[in-house]
């Protein structure tokens, strides 16, 4: 599989809670690449925790670390990438997420909401409606997340391993009609 890719890199896109960063890890072992989560990446950069960046700095300024995270990784090859849930939002991401293959997981709120119950490190469910405010945020994501190359949809019961080995199936068919397309 990892010779099909020829190296071309895979970005998990989707609400959080669906599991991008824990099937992104899977997924880059899966295929001997190097894995990234741009919340990762951009915690150690600031040497502050998600909360605190939205708290100190406001979520504006998370997206701006966010896009500049994504142009420095975008130019490497054989990497997975788990993005945080709002990186659909800005145009300019989707010029860097276009250099690989995209895959959105795609759950029901109930299933996000279940999993996210005991969760406190995402700044934008601390509220007293966080159902209200996941179903907002995927009303105003879902037209963007559908511009993905592969589209997941994510059941209770599958695990990270079977949703993992779900996305390696279809990939062979998404390269052959992307290598079609530019030969028309
Ligand atoms: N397929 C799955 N089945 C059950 N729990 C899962 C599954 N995928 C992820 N989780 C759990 O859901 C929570 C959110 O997963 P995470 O990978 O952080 O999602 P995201 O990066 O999309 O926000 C974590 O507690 C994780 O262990
Ligand atoms: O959906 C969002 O706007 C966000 C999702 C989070 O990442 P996950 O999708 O990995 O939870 C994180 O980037 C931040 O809390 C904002
Ligand atoms: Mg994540």
């Amino acid at each position: 599989m990892s010779n099909l890719l020829k190296g071309v890199n895979l970005y998990l896109i989707g609400m959080m809670g669906v599991g991008k960063t824990t099937v992104g890890r899977l997924l880059a072992q899966q295929l001997g690449y190097g894995f990234l989560d741009t919340d990762n990446v951009i915690v150690k950069a600031a040497r502050k925790s998600i909360n605190e960046i939205f708290a100190d700095e406001g979520e504006a300024a998370f997206r701006q670390l966010e896009s500049e995270i994504l142009a420095q990784v975008c130019p490497y090859t054989k990497l997975t990438i788990a993005t945080g849930g709002g990186i659909v939002l800005r145009r300019e991401n989707w010029g860097y997420l276009r250099h690989g293959l995209i895959v959105w997981l795609d759950a029901p709120v109930d299933i996000l909401l279940r999993r996210l119950a005991e969760d406190d490190t995402r700044p934008l469910l601390q509220n007293s409606h966080p159902e209200d405010k996941l179903r907002s945020l995927l009303e105003q994501r879902q037209s963007l997340y559908s511009q993905a190359d592969i589209h997941i949809t994510i059941t209770e019961t599958q695990t990270p391993e079977e949703i993992a080995t779900r996305i390696l199936k279809v990939i062979p068919s998404v390269l052959k009609n992307q290598d079609s397309q530019q030969q028309n």
